[in-house]
C-alpha cells in the first residue's frame, strides 16, 4: 500500500489471553488461549496516522489503567518502535506520527497475560502498520519478540516470555532464550480443552515474583527439568496421558496457591471431573483445566463459575489454544 493510502486506513492488531508458565515450565511455556464461544478473549489497538502522537484507551478494563497515557505500557511501545526506525535508518521527519486506541479486554492483574497483550497489540500493529506504510516490513518477529520480552520486564520486574511469545505467535511456546530465536513453537493437542477462570481479584505479577524463594532444591530441579523435558517429548510423540501427568508446578503453585482462596477444593473438583491438568495461569488468580472432552470441560466451567469466581469482575470461559496468536485487519 502507498504512503498516499495509509493517511486514512486504520489498522487493528488483536491479541490474545495466555496462560503463562502451563504449571510446568515457569517463564519457559506458554499457551495462547480463544475462548470456543467465539467471544473475544484478548486486547486490541487501533493505528492510524495523525499530526502527534496521541493514545487512547477505551474498553471494560480501560479504567483500570493509570489515567496518564504515558503510563500506559503501549506509550512506551510507540517510544521504543520510533526509536528503533530511527536506528533502523529511517529519517525522524520520514515517520508519521499516530493516534493509538487500546481497547482494554482484559483484566489487570488476572494472569491472562494482560500487559502482554497490550504489547504484543501494540508492537504487531506498528511493525504493520509502517511496513504498509513504507513498503518493506520494520522488523522480523524474532527481533519484534525481543523488544516484547524488554517491555514487559519493565513491567513485571524480569524479563519473561512466556506471555508474549505464545500470546504473538499463537499456540504453544517453549522459550530457548537465543538471541536469534527467542521462542519455539510446539505441537498440541487438539481435542484438548482449557478451562480458564478468573476469579475477579487482582494479583500483581511483580508481588506473586516476589514471594518465591531465590534458590530451589536439587530434588525440585531435576523434577521441574524432567518434566519440561518429558512433556516437549509427549507434545511430539502425541501422548497425551504422558503430557498430562507432566503438569505439576514445583517451582511457583507451592508459594503462590495461597493467594488464591478457593484454589485446592477447585483442583480437586477438577480432578475428580475428569480434568488431565489444573494449574495457576501465569502468577494468578486466573486458574485453568485440562479436558480432552468437551462435556468435563464444561461441567467444571459451570462449577468454577459457581465457586471460584469471586466478585462481578470474574469470568470463566472454555478455550482452545488459539493457533493464530496476533492478527492485524
Ligand atoms: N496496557 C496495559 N495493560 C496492562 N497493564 C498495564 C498497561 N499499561 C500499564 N500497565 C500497568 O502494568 C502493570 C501490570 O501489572 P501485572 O504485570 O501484574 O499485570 P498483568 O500483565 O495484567 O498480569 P498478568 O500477566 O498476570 O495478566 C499494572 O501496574 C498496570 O497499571
Ligand atoms: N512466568 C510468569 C508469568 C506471569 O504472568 C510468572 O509466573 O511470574
Amino acid at each position: 500500500m502507498s504512503e498516499s493510502n495509509m493517511q486514512n486506513k486504520t489498522i487493528t492488531a488483536y491479541a490474545p489471553a495466555s496462560i503463562g508458565n502451563v504449571s510446568l515450565g515457569f517463564d519457559l511455556l506458554g499457551a495462547a488461549l480463544k475462548p470456543i464461544d467465539g467471544s473475544k478473549l484478548g486486547d486490541e489497538v487501533d493505528l492510524t496516522i495523525a499530526e502527534h502522537f496521541s493514545l487512547e484507551v477505551k474498553g471494560r478494563f480501560a479504567d483500570k489503567l493509570p489515567p496518564d497515557p504515558v503510563s500506559n505500557i503501549v506509550t512506551r511501545c510507540y517510544q521504543h518502535f520510533i526509536k528503533a526506525l530511527e536506528q533502523q535508518g529511517y529519517a525522524k521527519a520520514d515517520i508519521p506520527a499516530l493516534h493509538m486506541t487500546l481497547h482494554k479486554h482484559l483484566p489487570i492483574g488476572s494472569g491472562l497475560g494482560s500487559s502482554a497483550a497490550s504489547i504484543v497489540a501494540a508492537l504487531h500493529g506498528l511493525n504493520q502498520f509502517y511496513a504498509d506504510y513504507f513498503g518493506k516490513v520494520p522488523f522480523t518477529d524474532n527481533e519484534l519478540l525481543l523488544v516484547m520480552g524488554e517491555l514487559e520486564g519493565q513491567i513485571s520486574g524480569s524479563v519473561h516470555y512466556d506471555n508474549v511469545a505464545p500470546c504473538f505467535l499463537g499456540g504453544m511456546t517453549l522459550m530457548a532464550e537465543f538471541k536469534e530465536q527467542v521462542a519455539l513453537s510446539l505441537p498440541v493437542f487438539e481435542n484438548w480443552y482449557w478451562v480458564s477462570c478468573y476469579s475477579g481479584i487482582s494479583v500483581s505479577t511483580a508481588a506473586a515474583r516476589e514471594i518465591l524463594p531465590k534458590q530451589v532444591s536439587m530434588a525440585d530441579t531435576i523434577q521441574f527439568g524432567r518434566q519440561l523435558a518429558v512433556f516437549t517429548d509427549a507434545l511430539y510423540r502425541q501422548d497425551e496421558q504422558l503430557a498430562a501427568a507432566m503438569m505439576q508446578d514445583v517451582i511457583a503453585e507451592p508459594y503462590r496457591k495461597s493467594l488464591l482462596p478457593k484454589f485446592d477444593e477447585s483442583r480437586t473438583f477438577s480432578k475428580q471431573n475428569g480434568a488431565l491438568a489444573f494449574g495457576i495461569s501465569g502468577s494468578g488468580p486466573t486458574v485453568f483445566a485440562v479436558c480432552d472432552n468437551l462435556a468435563n470441560a464444561e461441567k467444571i466451567n459451570q462449577w468454577l463459575t459457581d465457586n471460584y469466581i469471586q466478585n462481578d469482575t470474574g469470568f470463566s470461559h472454555v478455550c482452545q489454544l488459539d493457533v493464530n496468536g496476533a492478527v492485524t485487519r
